[in-house]
């Protein structure tokens, strides 16, 4: 039976990757706890996509750690965390059968998948297209089968690299009101973009990195309205180009 215990919250200790030479994040720590929107921002290079990969297990520490749950709670072994690309990655199937053959990677029971598969469409908006081939859908359309495949797992936390930065401003209103949704759901959501109308619009937190070192992690209002760190002055006002 599936373990319904929760996987937050996400400690992250002195978190360092190094590679190529470089330190290329330091001293990172910060906790996660259940629900709302957080936006890791911060200029080219600073090390946001590294800090989603490494929180979702696609890449391994230098030193500190990443590790979920509470003492008594569910921890090692049990994945209900999920990514979605800036690209998002299809294969060269319908769409039903990307979202099909993600359930069965997870190894959901056979006779679960149909249904699941179905509710993921629906939930999406992708009825219609669920015979599509996915690599022929639209940017837009891509990208919500992707959140449609990643919520198809009932993930408890969605990490998003830059989700709607290939997308139209239109597609992009779309996404937005689909992560809103998630939200409601209580889906916690970490996500990385370089849209601060967009992060204004939906981040509850921010977390704001500068040359692989967290400088700032605060509430979204208080960030955007007055910023603690000279950086992320710079930053805001398009001054901070790497
Ligand atoms: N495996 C790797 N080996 C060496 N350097 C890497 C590796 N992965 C990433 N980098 C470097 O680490 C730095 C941070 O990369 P990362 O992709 O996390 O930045 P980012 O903040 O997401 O930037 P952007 O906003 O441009 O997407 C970059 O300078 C990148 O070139």
């Amino acid at each position: 039976m599936r373990d319904t215990r929760s996987i937050l919250p996400l400690h992250v200790s002195a978190l360092g990757f190094h590679a190529g030479g470089k330190d290329l994040l330091s001293a990172i720590s910060f906790d996660l706890p259940s629900g709302g929107i957080t936006a890791v921002i911060g200029p080219n290079g600073a090390g946001k996509s590294l800090l989603l990969r490494l929180c979702h297990g696609l890449l391994t520490p230098s030193s500190g750690s990443v590790t979920w749950g509470s003492p008594g709670g569910i921890s090692a072994g049990v994945k209900r965390h999920g990514m979605v690309f800036q690209k998002p990655v299809m294969l060269r199937r319908s769409a039903e059968a990307n979202i099909r053959h993600a359930l069965a990677a997870s190894g959901l029971p056979r006779h679960e998948r149909p249904a699941r598969t179905e509710a993921a469409l629906a939930r999406f908006g992708l009825t219609d297209l669920a015979a599509r081939p996915a690599r022929l859908m639209s940017g837009g359309e891509q990208q919500r089968l992707a959140i449609a495949r990643a919520w198809a797992l009932s993930p408890e936390v969605l990490f998003l690299d830059e989700p709607t930065s290939q997308l139209d401003p239109g597609a992009t209103r779309q996404i937005e009101s689909l992560l809103g949704g998630l939200r409601a759901e209580g889906v916690t959501l970490v996500m990385t973009t370089h849209d601060f109308g967009q992060a204004r619009r939906l981040a509850d937190r921010v977390l704001f990195l500068h040359r692989g070192r967290l400088i700032e992690d605060a509430p979204a209002t208080a960030f955007f309205a007055q910023p603690a760190s000279a950086e992320a002055r710079t930053f805001l006002s398009g001054d901070l180009l790497w």
